[in-house]
């Protein structure tokens, strides 16, 4: 490796994931292609790091002031388990143990760090991967009983975390501009001030094109959305009218269109404000706070359609929505552009607890489009939450609806057509389910890692409502008969992905809210050096992403009742499976980054990612 800053072989201090402790590693290998160093801990774990993430060991020192002043008889227990003092007992352990015993190196202080080094204590004995063996076969993967153990710490999963950043003198690289933390005794530091790398350094590889791509979907989309929604008018949308006539400029704008959007997004942040429903715990940050969300979704789609019921029985025309959608959606896309430029700047003044792993390139296109802050708030108002489940989400089945009335006016029926009511109702099911089910986002990748950017800014409120709607908008003008065993085929579709998509959503959930859930002891896990464990049978065992699979079954059930005469109203199906594929493979670098050998365990157990035995 002669072009690369840590050779093989060499003893160097890599920081464990997701954590602000350094550990000595041996360099084993650098891969070129993906930047990264394989090193290898004292007990044996091996894992990618990125080079901003290993240093020298000159620039550490340990510190060990306080060992003495311990009280705590547990700690007396755990003492010689800091990986800088790695014993032969300790060798066996994963290197997440060693580094959770290290934090409980320091004297337990509340009721809190007490449970937190019970918990770890627990796990000490209870997780060891450096025996592979072990792992090989799935009926050899720890039993629920076993990962409950594990799953204590899952309770107190993020407060390793939390005391973590307590015992790291100096900030990490990733926190941007931060405050110094404050100084702890018991944990290896640096010694000096070393030049810190730029606020702006990039902490995770860049995503979606990188630079070039950021400019590019920053232009392709909202051009995207404008190109399906002037194709979905013409008589023969295809792909032979590119470019499709464009209207006359002063048709986009329309100032009455803005006010109704502002106006649908007030009432939604109004619902949502409302002290109703319950308040739901987020999944633990880095900082191992965890957010609250009012998760009254529910109630929110159930007091909008009584509103939208209350105004088109006072005559309010709701096929305006149909008539003015282009205009809608220029308004809806200016809303976005501009909370995308607040969002923005206010992640350059957030706290670095605050901010995700990515959109910190340090390019301000690529940072605006990818987001950089996970939870942008004002006050309790969690915005990224606010804009994902409501004012689009509902919208989409407004729109829906009011293309059902639509198509009523423009065909002179007296009910809408067997497609269009499948269409509504199965969107509809879609979105309810995930109302009813909103605590389940909390543990979805957006909610959990992505900053909140244009990138999703624009597809909650824009892509959202204004392109899935398109198998509705498509059939009021493009009616598509069904017989009734057509109708039943793709109802029973639509049930059976819906089945698949809800179970293993909830699976998931229950497990990561719950690990020691009583009703999940059936299924097989696989301890991970984080403490958290992956499901390894039940439905996260037939495939790596089994509510991928359902949703795209569904989307097939949404797109069959248009017919095959156009490519437009399988757009949705298409955009989906590009979606999902790389929202696949993003996940996949994420996990193997966090869960290192676990994952590579999980993978080589559960072999496809999506469709049994094809992909
Ligand atoms: N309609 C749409 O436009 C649309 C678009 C995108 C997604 N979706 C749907 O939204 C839902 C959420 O999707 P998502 O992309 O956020 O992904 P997800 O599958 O809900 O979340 C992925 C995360 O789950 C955890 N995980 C992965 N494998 C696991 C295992 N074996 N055991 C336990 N935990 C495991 C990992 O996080 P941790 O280990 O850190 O917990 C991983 O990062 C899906 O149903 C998807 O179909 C819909
Ligand atoms: C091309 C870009 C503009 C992509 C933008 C992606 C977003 C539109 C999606 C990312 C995660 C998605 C998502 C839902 C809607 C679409 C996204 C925000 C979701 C809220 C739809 C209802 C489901 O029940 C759900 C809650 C599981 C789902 C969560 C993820």
């Amino acid at each position: 490796m002669p072009s690369v800053k840590y050779q093989k072989g060499d003893m160097v201090m890599g920081r464990w994931p997701g954590s602000s402790l350094y550990y000595e590693v041996k360099v084993l290998s650098f891969d070129t292609k993906s930047q990264l160093y394989t090193v290898i801990y004292k007990d044996g774990t091996e894992l990618e790091l990125k080079e901003q993430d290993i240093k020298n060991p000159a620039g550490f020192q340990t510190r060990t002031r306080s060992r003495s002043r311990s009280r705590s008889p547990g700690r007396r227990r755990s003492r010689s388990r800091s990986p800088a003092r790695t014993t032969r007992r300790s060798s066996s352990r994963t290197a997440a143990a060693v580094a959770a015993a290290a934090i409980t190196e320091s004297a337990p202080t509340t009721r809190r760090d007490a449970r937190l080094k019970e918990a770890i204590e627990v796990r000490l004995s209870s997780l060891d991967q450096t025996k592979p063996a072990e792992n090989n076969s799935n009926n050899k993967h720890e039993k629920k009983e076993e990962n409950n153990t594990a799953n204590k710490v899952d309770e107190v999963e993020a407060e390793p975390e939390k005391n973590q950043s307590r015992y790291n003198l100096r900030r990490r690289k990733d926190d941007g501009d931060a405050k110094e933390a404050e100084a702890k005794p018991e944990q290896l530091e640096e010694k000096e001030a070393k030049p810190a790398a730029p606020p702006s350094a990039a902490t995770t590889p860049l995503d979606f094109g990188g630079k070039i791509g950021a400019y590019f979907w920053l232009l392709f989309l909202p051009a995207w959305v404008l190109f399906v929604i002037l194709q979905v008018n013409l008589e023969d949308p295809s792909l032979a009218n590119f470019p499709p006539p464009v209207p006359p400029l002063e048709t986009f704008w329309d100032g009455q269109a803005l006010g109704f959007v502002i106006l649908w997004i007030l009432f939604q942040a109004l619902l949502y404000i409302l002290p109703v429903g319950k308040l739901s715990e987020g999944m633990p940050l880095r900082s191992g706070q965890r957010l609250k969300y009012r998760t009254n979704g529910f109630f929110a789609i159930v007091l909008s359609s009584v509103a939208v019921a209350a105004a088109a029985y006072q005559g309010v025309d709701l096929t305006y929505i149909h008539s003015h959608f282009l205009q809608l959606a220029v308004a809806t896309f200016l809303i976005s552009v501009l909370l995308s430029v607040y969002l923005y700047v206010r992640s350059r003044y957030a706290a670095p607890e605050h901010l995700a792993l990515g959109g910190n390139s340090g390019n301000v296109v690529y940072d605006f489009f990818k987001g950089h802050e996970l939870n942008p708030r004002i006050k309790n108002f969690d915005l990224k939450f606010f804009c994902e489940m409501r004012p689009g989400l509902i919208g989409w089945c407004l729109i829906n609806f009011a293309m059902a009335l639509a198509e009523m006016k423009q065909q002179g029926l007296d009910a809408p057509s067997h497609s269009m009511i499948l269409v509504n109702i199965f969107q509809l099911l879609y979105v309810v389910d995930g109302l009813w089910n909103e605590e389940a986002i909390l543990t979805t990748m957006d909610l959990m890692h992505d900053g909140f950017g244009f990138m999703l800014a624009f597809g909650d409120l824009v892509w959202v409502p204004f392109t899935y709607t398109l198998q509705a908008y498509y059939l009021v003008s493009h009616p598509n008969p069904l017989s009734l065993p057509a109708v039943a085929a793709i109802i029973t579709l639509k049930l059976g992905g819906f089945y698949i998509f809800r179970k293993s959503n909830s699976e998931k959930n229950a497990f990561r809210r719950n690990p020691a859930d009583p009703k999940l002891s059936h299924l097989k896990t696989i301890p991970t050096a984080t403490g958290k464990s992956l499901l390894v049978s039940g439905w996260w065992g037939v495939v790596r992403h089994p509510n991928y699979l359902g949703d795209l079954i569904m989307a097939l059930a949404w797109s069959l009742p248009c017919g095959f005469s156009h490519l437009l109203p399988w757009y949705y199906m298409i955009y989906f499976i590009i979606l999902l594929v790389h929202r696949d493979s993003r996940d996949m670098s994420e996990c193997r980054r966090k869960y290192g050998s676990a994952w590579d365990e999980y993978c080589r157990t559960v072999r496809y990612r999506i469709i049994p035995r094809v992909y």
